[in-house]
């Protein structure tokens, strides 16, 4: 089609009747493809990739500092000490959920909320903001730098109380002669508790790794809706001086002379946090972490193939995914997910982009999406029975076979080592069926389905095969040793 066959209006036309390009001609990209324009559709090569690997520095919000306030009356000339306690800053949380699928919406940077000041009449100050982040089920957790994360109980009816006072304050100072405002560890809450008994498993599992410097991994990891963790913690606030009154004169504090001189520091503070943070009425600094977030989807079944070997049509066959199909390599740029639903149960089926010979090396889209098939329990291997048919260049599929176990084996060592089985697809083809024959002779140890994914044949066969599979009734593994490539 030339550009003069569109219709062209009338304005574009001079007097002298020369045609002159209307503006949209002056853009032929436009011009070619004006109705994905229209629809404001990307083409396919520039869909945004994955982003499943992410760096997070998170911090806790500041605790409030405490007021020095007095309260004087007819009766009392001198006053009574009357300041609130500051409040907690708030917590950076990581909360896992469906409506999320990977980390582009997050901001590399976090930081919670900054808690209120105390005030008189000993009114505690409000408590920080908690920040909570969705991140997608699959997160896995590997620590840069930090404390380690601590995991949040579901629907613990003590999280959202509106009463919890900053861990600071000592209800009986006298009775606990070591405690120290900064160094408070007492849980004060069922939640702490279990955070604190997390953090002591964890602590023991990654004990050799606990080197400065080193990331520690696999540290925690949300696979649930719901779950949440706190990946930092808001500061507690400082000590108003009913509260720093009654802790000073029962511990160590003790001297009168201390006493008063704790309380002076604390008069000299502007009360906004910013003075020194020695003293206990200001509130002490949330903690800081650096993250690396990493997406491992959980599916049941992996679908691994070369490229084009038809993984996405067949992923859109066996549920009501609608993964994008295209008829060149890497039409695929991220793990697509479906459900394929049966009478009793469904089983999540991962759609793995494209692998080629060498990807361990980087080539094509490299490794990176293998980890998404490291917590499948069956892996389909898909493979395209016409390519090289006809004389047209391509891989047989025995050897589409052996190239995709070793590069498994390449990712990590034992990742082909699960129940496996094999999809020959594009049976429709001319010469597709003595193909499958030889592919029948040529490999040993698993099932193989011929499908043709287009027509959704064969699918009914090998949704049976996946259930057996899934439900453990069947463990072949594909092994090097049975294809013969010679
Ligand atoms: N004849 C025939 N063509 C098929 C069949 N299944 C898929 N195709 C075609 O093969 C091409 C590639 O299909 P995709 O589903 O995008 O393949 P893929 O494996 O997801 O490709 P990547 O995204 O590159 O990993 C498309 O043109 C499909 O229409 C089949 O059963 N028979």
């Amino acid at each position: 089609m030339t550009w003069l066959s569109r219709a062209v209006p009338l304005r574009y036309l001079t007097s002298n009747r020369r045609l002159q390009k209307p503006p949209w001609m002056t853009y032929p990209a436009a011009f070619y493809s004006d109705s994905t324009e229209k629809k404001g559709k990307v083409t396919p090569l520039q869909e945004t990739r994955m982003r499943d690997r992410f760096t997070l520095y998170a911090r806790g919000g500041e605790g409030g500092s405490g007021c020095s306030s007095l309260r004087r009356s007819r009766t009392d000339r001198f006053g009574k000490p009357d300041g609130g306690n500051g409040g907690r800053g708030g917590d950076v949380i990581l909360e896992c959920t469906h409506a999320v699928w990977d980390f582009s919406g997050l901001q590399p940077h976090v930081k919670g909320g900054k808690a209120g000041h105390g005030t008189s009449k000993n009114r505690i100050g409000n408590r920080g903001e908690d920040k909570v982040l969705q991140v997608p089920i699959g997160t896995v957790i590997h620590l840069q730098e930090g404390e380690l994360p601590s995991q949040i109980q579901v629907g613990s009816p003590k999280s959202s109380d509106p009463w919890d006072l900053p861990g600071t304050l000592v209800d009986d100072p006298a009775s606990d002669e070591n405690s120290d405002v900064d160094q408070d560890t007492t849980p004060d809450s069922e939640e702490e508790s279990v955070a604190m008994h997390v953090d002591m498993e964890k602590e023991t599992d990654f004990e050799e790794d606990d080197e400065e410097g080193q990331v520690r991994y696999n540290v925690a990891e949300l696979t649930e809706e719901g779950q949440s963790i706190i990946i930092a913690r808001g500061g507690e606030g400082g000590l108003g001086n009913v509260s720093a009154t009654r802790y000073l004169r029962g511990t160590k504090f003790a001297k009168t002379s201390t006493l008063r001189t704790m309380e002076g520091d604390s008069d000299d503070e502007d009360g906004n946090g910013n003075g020194q943070r020695t003293s206990i009425k200001c509130g002490s600094l949330g903690t800081e972490s650096v993250l690396i977030l990493e997406l491992k989807s959980i599916a049941d079944v992996g679908l691994v193939g070369m490229p084009n070997a038809g993984k996405s049509t067949l992923l859109g066959a066996l549920s009501r995914a609608k993964p994008r199909v295209g008829h060149y390599a890497f039409t695929t740029l991220r793990p697509n997910l479906g459900n394929v639903n049966y009478d009793d149960f469904s089983v999540t089926v991962a759609d793995i982009p494209g692998l080629i010979k060498g990807a361990h090396q980087n080539r094509g889209l490299g490794h990176n999406f293998l980890r998404h098939i490291e917590r499948t329990k069956v892996l389909a291997y898909v493979v395209d029975l016409a390519s090289g048919l006809d004389g047209c260049e391509g891989v047989t599929p025995w050897q589409q076979l052996r190239d995709l176990v070793m590069e498994l084996e390449y990712h990590e060592e034992g990742l082909s080592d699960r129940s496996s089985l094999i999809v020959a697809n594009k049976i429709d083809e001319d010469g597709a069926d003595e193909r499958l024959e030889e592919l029948e002779r040529r490999v040993r140890g698993v099932r193989i389905f011929p499908v043709c994914a287009v027509l959704e044949e064969g699918v009914d066969e090998l949704k049976d095969g996946l259930k057996m599979l899934v439900n453990g009734e069947g463990s072949e593994r594909l092994k090097l040793e049975n294809i013969s490539v010679d």
